[in-house]
């Protein structure tokens, strides 16, 4: 059952600029489940910041209705909450950064408390709770270096902390690996994977490293020109790419297209079909090509394949071209999906061309 503790029904954001009005957010509506690592990407520009502004309550919409955890907090063209209860509700929404942000004159364990300063703790407890936030992003032995001595990596684990501060239920990254190197990058998004497992901290991901997305996100909505012009969840999304941009992001089927345009697949005879497979890594074995041929009789021929592994799962993806009378080909699109494989004919090269 959809529980979304983040929902944005037709919102709107626009700018002024002398003359000019600046479209940011285009009628994008968005629900998050709770539990979600929603990846949002898109190049710069597209209006990924201004929509996380949105959500996180700093920038109230031209048009349109943000709810977050069942509070409406804006509607009509109202904010529906007082100010104070907006302050209240903020910190429920924790946020990181590209360039952490931390305050580098004090130590990592002074950040940390830093955000707990409106806390309601008396000062022993505040203290306690810092070290246990350090601890759970494994830098409790680091409490009193200062920022300018960790890595880019640690850095963002302290402010990974600090925004934990007050037990949000909403982490929104923003952009927070651009700027670290492959490892640290992975450790970040792994540390994120951890505490959405074990808090079950709902993770906005903005970025437009598609790689980030990949590794830890369960869904993902794409963003150009201020609209969310494909969305879904992850492994659809990622394997069935319906638009150009998507495609670009998308690595893993560029490839694909690459191969397959080395084929002439114009030249496809009456008695063949090009079909997309896709299917989990874990269940499905090369053989299931052979068992068609060897059941009933069809022969598929590989064009292109590969494995990926999208949020933790391994997944592949076949381009096959199916040789047969129209009944075979029936047959075996049947026999793939009794296989649990996702069958999609390429019929109006849509994957390829648009
Ligand atoms: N306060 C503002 N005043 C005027 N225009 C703005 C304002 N904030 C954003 N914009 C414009 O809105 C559009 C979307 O910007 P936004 O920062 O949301 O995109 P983005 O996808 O986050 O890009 P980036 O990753 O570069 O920040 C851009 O054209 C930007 O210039």
């Amino acid at each position: 059952m959809a529980n979304p503790i983040i929902d944005l029904q037709d919102i709107n954001v626009t700018f002024k600029q002398g003359k000019e009005v600046v479209h940011a957010v285009k009628d994008v509506s968005l629900s998050i489940d709770k539990g979600d690592i929603y990846g949002i990407v898109g190049y710069s520009g597209a209006g990924k910041s201004t929509l996380v502004r949105t959500i996180n309550l700093l920038q109230k919409p031209t048009d349109g209705t943000v709810t977050i955890d069942g509070d409406v907090f804006f509607t009509d063209h109202q904010q529906q909450l007082s100010n104070k209860e907006l302050q209240t509700k903020r910190r429920s929404i924790g946020m990181i950064f590209q360039h952490f942000n931390l305050l580098n004159e004090t130590s990592v364990i002074e950040n940390v408390l830093f955000a707990l300063k409106h806390s309601s703790l008396d000062d022993d407890a505040q203290e306690k709770k810092a070290y246990e936030l350090l601890d759970l992003v494994g830098l409790k032995d680091k409490a009193d270096f200062y920022p300018v001595q960790l890595s880019g990596g640690e850095q963002q684990r302290v402010s990974i902390a600090r925004a934990l501060a007050n037990d949000p239920a909403i982490l929104i990254s923003d952009e927070a690996t651009s700027a670290l190197d492959p490892q640290n990058t992975n450790q970040i998004l792994d540390l994120l994977k951890k505490l959405n497992d074990e808090l079950d901290l709902t993770v906005v991901l903005i970025t437009h490293e598609m790689d980030a997305v990949k590794r830890v996100a369960n869904k993902i909505a794409v963003m150009e020109h201020g609209q969310i012009i494909e969305r879904g969840p992850l492994q659809k999304v990622f394997l069935q790419p319906q638009r150009e941009l998507t495609r670009q992001f998308v690595g893993g089927s560029l490839a694909a297209i690459d191969t397959l345009k080395a084929f002439n697949l114009d030249q496809l005879g009456p008695d063949e079909d090009l079909f997309q497979l896709v299917y989990n890594g874990n269940n499905v074995t090369k053989s299931i090509i052979i068992e068609l041929y060897k059941q009933l009789g069809v022969e598929a021929s590989m064009l292109y394949g590969n494995i990926e592994i999208l949020g933790g799962e391994p997944v592949g993806t076949l381009f096959v071209v199916v040789k047969g009378d129209e009944q075979q080909r029936q047959a075996a699109v049947k026999f793939l999906q009794d296989s649990k494989v996702t069958v999609t004919k390429i019929d109006d090269r849509r994957i390829w061309h648009e």
